[in-house]
């Protein structure tokens, strides 16, 4: 098998998240659900979730479809990096990325979800792509979409081409040489406790030195931002004129017309560049004149996280084999 499957941002104004067609059941069910390669649980707004909790979002209505099947005394319940969070209950049936399917895969169905869920209407669900280690269904951890369609994909692979403000794709089971330039440079992943783990070989501010330091981290898709220490993130900002580190809106920020230097990551000898279109994220409030930084400090998280601002300034490789590795091309 392969497929493909695009990943559009929720937002014409900034990209905070991207979201992916998908069909569950039969007759077939379109659900747009956020890939997230930082979790490993597969949920999606249901037929269980109470109306007043659900604002727009398509849902899942096992009932409708034939091959819908209760997962017997299994539930499962979830809390986000931004406290975010959701629970529920849990199915298996027919499920489609991009033309591959899964003919069982556990789909977990809300009962439960968070006001930060229910508010973002554009976002039906998520897919976790993370390790299946993470998966939170009790009594009995369940795969992800990428475990379970692992053994007939081509190659054991998924591929993230994430684009600046507009559509980009996913790629299941190949590597596509067209969405890439140069070669793909691989590090190992450290799969404990579940994250895509990596260490990336250094950084640099604008046209500043590289400082050559390892800076292990974990390639999240379901991240917006960038999240690193704080002695890079202070680096960065000493160079944007008028850049302060707001308590109230939570990050640094800065006038929105400053000049902004761009933000080169390596990845073994390969070096990526974050342009500063990527690095002045979002006006603060619409039409405000203050813009929030697209690299914030990880200090107060507990790991450094390369999310969607990182992976957009790139092709990127979640290789499957044993051992995992991840690759890192330009494009
Ligand atoms: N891996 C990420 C995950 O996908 C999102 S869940 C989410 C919450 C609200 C809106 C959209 C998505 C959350 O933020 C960072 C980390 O946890």
């Amino acid at each position: 098998d392969t497929g493909s499957a695009a990943a559009t941002p929720i937002d014409p104004r900034f990209d905070i998240a991207y979201v992916t067609p998908v069909t569950i059941g039969t007759p077939p069910q379109t659900l747009q659900l956020d890939l997230d390669t930082g979790s490993s649980d597969l949920w999606v707004f249901s037929s269980h979730t109470p109306a007043s909790q659900v604002r727009g979002q398509r849902i899942y209505a096992p009932d409708k479809s034939t091959t819908s099947k209760l997962l017997n005394g299994h539930t499962w319940s979830i809390t986000y990096g931004d406290g975010s969070g959701s629970r529920g209950n849990v199915y298996t049936d027919k499920f489609t990325i991009g033309g591959v399917t899964v003919k069982s895969q556990a789909i977990e169905t809300a009962q439960q979800v968070s006001s930060s869920f229910t508010t973002e209407d554009a976002i039906d669900g998520l897919v976790g792509l993370g390790f299946s280690t993470l998966n939170t269904v009790s009594p009995n951890g369940q795969l992800t979409f990428f475990d379970n369609a692992k053994p007939n994909l081509d190659s054991p692979v998924f591929t993230a081409d994430l684009k600046y403000m507009k559509p980009g794709t996913y790629d299941f089971g190949f590597i596509d040489k067209t969405k890439y330039t140069g070669e793909i440079t691989y590090v190992p992943v450290e799969t404990d406790p579940g994250y895509w783990t990596f260490t990336s070989s250094g950084y640099g501010v604008g046209s500043g030195t590289f400082s050559s330091s390892p800076i292990t981290g974990i390639a999240d898709t379901g991240t917006s931002l960038v999240y690193l220490p704080t002695a890079i993130v202070t680096a960065y900002y000493r160079q944007v004129q008028g850049a302060t580190n707001s308590r109230s809106y939570g990050g640094y920020v800065f006038p929105c017309n400053s000049t902004l230097p761009a933000f080169v990551f390596g990845v073994g000898e390969a070096k990526f560049t974050i342009p500063p279109s990527y690095m002045s994220y979002a006006a603060v409030t619409d039409g405000s004149p203050t813009c929030f930084g697209g690299l914030q400090s990880s200090s107060g998280i507990g790991v450094n996280i390369w999310g969607d601002v990182a992976l957009k300034a790139a092709f990127v490789v979640f290789n499957g084999e044993e051992p995992p590795t991840i690759g890192w091309a330009n494009k």
